[in-house]
């Protein structure tokens, strides 16, 4: 059942219209993430939703509530939305205690003080730092800070959590283990969220399912596996991860097969075949062999490694395969500079993009 539900959403800043009629849905206990390059219109999406941003076009509903609707006139302020929010720069107050720091925004609506204690010290319990309640910002490390802020945003018993790049001020090796953190808490409090970022490893990780953005619209939506699977625009395969554009000068049907033929005359099956004479193929999917390997019985060609690019773990292999370029990753060091290869292409790896 869908809890949040943003139609025809459209907001213009000046002459530049920065998010064009977006269509989205957030079913009840969903992390929904918003992702794309800076300037998308993501954070501007958001804040239409939390009311911070009066949106020109557009309706927006909550739970039963409308939030907005521009035609019927409709815009409850964001004190009233019930929505907790978790920014990037998540400014916990340092002349405040740990406890001062959550409790603040419950006196602000007037909260009655044993309720107030009831739910920071439940808050607090819940991302494990009612220990530190009498603490100061300053004595405490940036992931705690950061589960401070956390804390303060769901206190309030807020019917949705939105969350703009909540974790892009930690190092590398904290995020890593606070967006694991993360999920599994909103998980157990079963809150509906939207969380946006521009990092698709969060984004992957934490969410159950992504809405890739591209100036101001929606470019892939999906379950994180499926858009990373099967994109469906060029944009989409070359943000999410890496892959290989191959154009085929002609795409047929051969007695119930999709062919793709490549310019140098090469017959390609393919699995997902659409409209569009452009098809991606992510290095990881194509195999890469000193021999033409058993079971290998269409889609192969024949390579020479022309540049190697080792990552510790495995290495991305540059080939030219009778004048295409394909990147394979495969086993580190496994081969080298002019090195000559078979390369298999599994027709269900190759995807239609436009
Ligand atoms: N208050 C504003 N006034 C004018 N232009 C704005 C305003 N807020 C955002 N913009 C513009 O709207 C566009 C979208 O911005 P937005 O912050 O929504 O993008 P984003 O995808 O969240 O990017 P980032 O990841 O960099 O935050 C940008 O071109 C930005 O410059």
């Amino acid at each position: 059942m869908s809890f949040v539900t943003v139609k025809n959403l459209r907001k213009t800043f000046g002459q530049e219209t920065v998010v064009c009629d977006i269509n989205l849905e957030v079913a009840v206990g969903e992390t929904v993430a918003l992702l794309g390059p800076s300037g998308c219109g993501k954070t501007t999406t958001l804040r239409c939703i939390a009311g911070l941003e009066q949106p020109d076009g557009g309706r927006i509903v909550v739970g039963d509530r409308v939030m907005c609707d521009i035609e019927e006139g409709t815009l409850i302020p964001p004190e009233q939305r019930n929505i907790g929010m978790m920014f990037q720069s998540y400014a916990i107050w340092p002349h405040m205690t740990v406890y001062e720091n959550v409790a603040y925004g419950l006196r602000v609506k007037r909260m009655k003080p044993a309720q107030i204690s009831e739910q920071v010290d439940e808050s607090l319990r819940i991302v494990g730092l009612q220990h530190a309640a009498k603490r100061y910002p300053s004595t405490l490390s940036g992931g705690q800070q950061q589960r401070v802020a956390l804390a303060r945003s769901f206190a309030a018993g807020p019917s949705l959590l939105l969350m703009d790049e909540p974790l892009s001020n930690l190092d590398l090796k904290l995020r890593e283990r606070m967006r694991v953190e993360l999920r599994d808490l909103l998980k157990q409090l079963g809150k509906t969220a939207i969380y946006v970022t521009h990092d698709q490893a969060d984004a992957m990780i934490l969410a159950d399912r992504l809405i890739l953005m591209n100036g101001g619209q929606i470019a892939e939506a999906g379950a994180p596996r499926d858009v990373y699977d099967h994109p469906t625009t060029i944009f989409g395969s070359e943000f999410l991860g890496s892959t290989n554009i191959i154009d085929f000068s002609d795409v047929v049907n051969e007695s119930g097969q999709t062919v793709g033929r490549l310019p140098n005359g090469v017959l390609l099956r393919i699995g997902n075949a659409g409209t569009s004479l452009r098809h991606a193929i992510r290095p990881e999917r194509i195999a890469l062999s000193r021999q033409c390997e058993p079971g290998w019985d269409v889609n192969v060609l024949r390579g020479v490694v022309r540049k190697t690019m080792f990552l510790g773990n495995l290495t991305y292999y540059d080939l030219d395969c009778n004048g295409m370029t394909l990147v394979v990753q495969a086993q580190a060091d496994s081969f080298g500079v002019g090195d000559e290869l078979w390369l298999h292409l599994p027709p269900q790896w190759l995807q239609s993009v436009i």
